[in-house]
């Protein structure tokens, strides 16, 4: 079996939940408050500043020049067509790119990167690489999820461009090149290496989780 399956039936449990969660199914259903997207779109962006940066580690920990261009093409990625699709949204809201800049992390989104950054400055690459992978192969899941169960979902006049980004094909590939990059990287590795990887994995897919009920309940700081 490869690695990545058994990390796939680990989490299994918690990406249902997550399927099923009322945010991500408002995507779906286009009922979710417009006022909740609002605040996940603003935290997202900061999210991916953060998030962003583990590529950049994933280039410098890379033993190949193929695999440091690929993470570089990530973080470009990343930098321009994913969160433009956050800059357009914000421009429909009238919050402008400072706005977005400035938002505040709130103790969840701050708890989610500052664990994928601690294991970027102090893990390995195959660390790393199971750390960060949820976010994307998760998203892969939801967004074609979506738009399987969802048919109109795609077409929404506001979280359609949403479901179309992360159901696309281009999307898609990103999260594939990430699998087989960790299948390759485990390939041989002891029981007792793959353990911690797969700890950072369903670490990072129950934040994945508590990122979206954040965002749907307001997950502001106590005072
Ligand atoms: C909390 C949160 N988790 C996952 C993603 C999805 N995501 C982040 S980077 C990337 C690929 C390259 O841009 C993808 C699909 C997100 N936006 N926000």
């Amino acid at each position: 079996m490869r690695f990545t399956e058994r990390l796939f039936e680990k989490v299994s449990d918690i990406w249902e939940k997550t399927h099923q969660h009322p945010f991500v199914v408002g995507i779906g259903t286009g009922e979710l408050p417009v006022e909740s997207f609002i605040r996940y779109m603003k935290q997202d962006y900061v999210f991916l500043i953060d998030y962003s940066k583990l590529f950049a580690a994933g280039a410098v920990k890379a033993r190949d020049i193929e695999t440091m261009a690929a993470f570089a093409k990530l973080l470009d990625e990343t930098l321009h067509g994913e969160m433009d699709l956050h800059r357009e949204y914000a421009e429909r809201f009238g919050i402008t790119d400072q706005q977005l800049e400035d938002t505040k992390p709130m103790p969840i989104n701050l708890a989610y990167t500052r664990y994928m950054l601690n294991v970027a400055q102090n893990g390995s690459l195959a660390e790393l690489v199971s750390a960060l992978l949820p976010c994307m192969w998760s998203y892969r899941e939801i967004s074609t999820m979506l738009a399987t169960n969802y048919p109109g979902a795609i077409e929404h006049l506001l979280y359609g461009e949403w479901v179309k980004m992360y159901s696309s094909n281009e999307f898609g590939s990103l999260a594939t090149w990430l699998i087989d990059l960790l299948d390759r990287l485990t390939e041989g590795k002891p029981e007792r290496e793959l353990a911690i990887l797969e700890e950072h994995f369903l670490t990072t897919s129950r934040f994945e989780y508590m990122f979206w009920d954040m965002v749907y309940q307001g997950g502001e700081w106590p005072v």
